[in-house]
Order: C-alpha cells, then structure tokens, then sequence
C-alpha cells in the first residue's frame, strides 16, 4: 500500500492543534466541590472530583483516577480552601503555588527538622511551571480577583499554635499558605507527566486554632468566583 506519512503527519497535528483541552480539579471536601461546580456552570473542560482530606488520600484518589483517564485530562489543579499566612494572605483572598511542599515529611531531631530532601530519601518540593501561573494570575485579574503567589505547604495536620506556625515559616520562610492535599496531587499529576496547579481561598490564618474565626462560606464564594474563570488557562 502506498502511503502518503506527509499527509498522516499533518492530520495528526490539526487533531492535536484541534483538541478541546480538560482539566481534572481534585477538592477535598464536598462544600469546595460544589463551590467549584456552581463556578464553572457546566463547562464540560472539566472534571471535579473529591480527593478525600489530606496528601495519602489526594494521591491515591489523584492516581486512580489519571491512571484510568487515558490521558483524557492536559491540567490537574489542586483546587480548596486554606489557611494563609499572617501578613502573607489575608482571610478572603487567593493564593496559588508556586511551589507545592511536603512541610512536615521528614524526620525530627534534637537539633530541629530535617526534610527528606536533606536526608536524600526523595523531594518534598513540586515546583509550578511558571508560564501556567502567570496565565492564572493574568486570568484572574481580569476578573478582579488579586491572586498572591507563593509556596503552598502541604500538611497532615492543621497547624493550631504559635509554636508551630513559627516551625512552618522556620523551615519556609516564603510560605503563603497552608491545606493538606497538594503535594498528593502533585505527584500523581506528576507522576503522569501532567502539569498541577493549586489554588487556595483563605478561610483563616495559620496559627492558634479558632475554628469559629474561620471564614468559609466567604472562603467558599470567592473559590465559585475564582472557578467562573480559571478554565481560561486551558487555551
Ligand atoms: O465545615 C464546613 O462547612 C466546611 C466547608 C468546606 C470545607 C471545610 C473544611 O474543613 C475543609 C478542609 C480542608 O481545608 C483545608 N484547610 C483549610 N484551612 C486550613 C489550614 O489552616 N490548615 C490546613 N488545611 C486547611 C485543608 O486542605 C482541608 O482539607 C469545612
């Protein structure tokens, strides 16, 4: 048979170039995912799935679900609500990662922590590919929605004293927020070679626990106003 492969290249690249692009969006809870889903209306680009609280269940939920989508998806975003900082997010705003950090994985000594990285055991660090975050920030802005960008840290328990958050900062001085299920779907999402976003609403502040200062229904509206748009990054 006299094949013309000229031919069969291009009418592989225009399927390429003509591919409706989906993201998969993992929350942790119900109330995010529903938040998320009343956001995006239908838009059927993507794909909103709950993850279950903290990084284990992120990354075996995340895993499963990649691993069965055959290659369905072209973005993973880590979408919650989270604590912020103090003086680095404000209860009510937006953050996004700019790196995603296993805070607490490591080991704890006389001397202080020590992450995995020192210890040679693995990366607690997943960076965010640069061009993505600024399509988000750019995306975001035009929506009015100010998005501060920064390392997000990943922990198995919610910091609730002064000592604590202090550690945190110690050991990421440039920490903007906290959550507990980012770096689990990072390393799926990485795991299949796919880029990750996370993105916070800040419902609290990191530090002494008070659950009756959090503010989620407001931490949940501006996570909606923030899902209205961010599908923009898939073009
Ligand atoms: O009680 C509710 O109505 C409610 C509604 C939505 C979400 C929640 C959660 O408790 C979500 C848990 C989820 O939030 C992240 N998170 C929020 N603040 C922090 C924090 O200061 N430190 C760590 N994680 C935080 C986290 O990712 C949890 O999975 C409740």
């Amino acid at each position: 048979m006299n094949f013309n492969h000229g031919q069969i290249k291009n009418i592989v690249n225009y399927d390429q170039a003509d591919k409706i692009r989906r993201a998969l969006i993992m929350t942790a809870v119900p109330a995010e995912r529903e938040a998320v889903l009343r956001g995006l209306k239908n838009d059927r680009r993507a794909d909103v799935m709950l993850a279950g609280v903290g990084p284990v269940s992120a990354a075996v939920k995340t895993v499963k679900i990649l691993s069965a989508a055959n290659d369905k998806y072209d973005l993973v975003v880590c979408l919650g609500i989270g604590g912020g900082f103090p003086g680095k997010a404000e209860v009510g705003s937006l953050v996004a990662a700019n790196e995603i950090i296993a805070a607490d994985l490591g080991v704890e000594t006389s001397v202080g922590f020590s992450s995995l990285d020192e210890l040679g055991f693995g990366c607690t660090r997943i960076r965010v590919e640069a061009s993505l975050l600024k399509d988000l920030q750019e995306t975001l802005l035009a929506a009015n929605l100010p998005l501060q960008i920064g390392p997000v840290l990943t922990v198995s328990t919610v910091t609730g004293t002064v000592e604590s958050a202090a550690a945190l900062v110690g050991r990421v001085p440039e920490a903007a927020a906290e959550a507990m299920e980012g770096y689990g779907v990072a390393l799926a999402a990485r795991e299949l070679g796919l880029p990750i976003l996370e993105l916070r609403a800040v419902s609290n502040l990191v530090g002494p626990r008070d659950r009756a200062s959090w503010r989620i229904k407001e931490a949940l509206e501006v996570l909606e106003a923030a899902s209205s748009v961010l599908l923009e990054v898939l073009a």
